[in-house]
């Protein structure tokens, strides 16, 4: 089966080379061109506009930074509602609020195509590896007939019913590891400053109830404050915002994660955006050298 897949940053280039891998033929697209080049040497095709790649695929899947970028994907000028069609499925796997994912659910139904909000869990390496956790909602069939590509990108993959479902979900997972993080941080920072050393508390945390893949991916580099990219703190403090936005609409109170948020803007502010979220560690960590 021929899949389109728009968007080549850190997630969709390793998820769309690991399809590649898995024998799919893949065309893709991505806002800047040049990020194609690497694929084609993989042997994917490009299409020049979201819409040639609609056009070319039954079924394309979005994999891009926010719900701006996914509107703008969509509905701009050579976007997928030009060429969206009956018999053509769209598979949204970007993490966005549930207002933008029923906003292009009804543009993409209204042209008689079929569409799937997937947004993932797990890093890069877990899509390298297709081991990223699928969380998806929305056309059942759609889900059913790309059972086989998303069985190639996640280990697992939870079906949740109507489309907003599945961006819900992607939100309240991130909400608690966005929160995970900045109290991590805290107590990376607390170990050193009361003369501890932070690599005998992440060897403590590793053996216990609080052992998490999470920070025994992430804990050596924070405590030599290395931070390489792999989920930019920018997405997190996105996945944040629009994870309270959903807690103020449900007068839902999460003092806890409305804390971590300011700590994720402060790094924002601070010029730390692009770098891995785990940098939350150099405004979080409760002194300053
Ligand atoms: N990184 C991670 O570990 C994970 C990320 N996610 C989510 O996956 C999504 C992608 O993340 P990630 O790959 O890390 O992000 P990156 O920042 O690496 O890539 C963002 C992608 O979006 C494209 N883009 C940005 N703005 C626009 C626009 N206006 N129109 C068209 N394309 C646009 C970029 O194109 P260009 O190259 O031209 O800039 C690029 O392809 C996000 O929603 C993120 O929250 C989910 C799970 C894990
Ligand atoms: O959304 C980010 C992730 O690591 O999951």
């Amino acid at each position: 089966m021929e899949i389109g897949f728009l968007g080549l940053g850190i997630m969709g280039k390793a998820m769309s080379m690991n399809l590649i891998k898995k024998g799919f033929k893949v065309t893709v697209w991505n806002r800047t061109l040049s990020r194609c080049d690497e694929l084609v040497e993989m042997g994917a095709s490009v299409g020049e506009t979201p819409a040639a790649v609609v056009k070319k695929c039954k079924i394309t899947i979005a994999m891009v930074s926010d719900p701006a970028a996914a509107l703008s994907v969509v509905f701009d000028k050579d976007g997928v509602l030009e060429e969206i069609s009956s018999g053509k499925g769209y598979m949204e796997m970007s993490t966005i609020d549930p207002e933008t994912s029923c906003k292009i659910s009804e543009a993409i139904t209204s042209k008689g195509g079929s569409f799937v909000e997937a947004p993932v869990s797990g890093g890069y390496k877990h899509a390298e590896t297709g081991q990223l956790v699928i969380i998806a909602a929305g056309d059942k069939a759609l889900f059913d007939e790309a059972i086989l590509a998303l069985n190639v990108m996640g280990k697992k993959s939870f079906y949740l019913g109507q489309v907003g479902n599945a961006a819900r979900m992607k939100l309240v997972v991130n909400l608690i590891m966005g929160t995970m993080m900045t109290t991590f941080s805290e107590g990376i920072g607390l170990a050193e400053r009361s003369g501890l050393n932070p690599s005998d508390l992440l060897d403590i945390l590793d053996v216990g109830a609080m052992a998490t893949p999470l920070l025994k991916a992430k804990g050596p580099n924070m405590i030599k404050s290395n931070f390489p990219t792999a989920f930019p703190l920018k997405h997190q403090q996105k996945d944040m915002r629009l994870a309270l936005a959903l807690g103020d609409e449900n007068a839902v109170s999460t003092p806890v994660a409305a804390a971590a948020n300011e700590a994720y803007k402060k790094a924002r502010s601070m010029g730390l955006g692009n770098l891995d979220f785990s940098a939350v560690l150099e405004v979080v960590k409760p002194y300053k050298d």
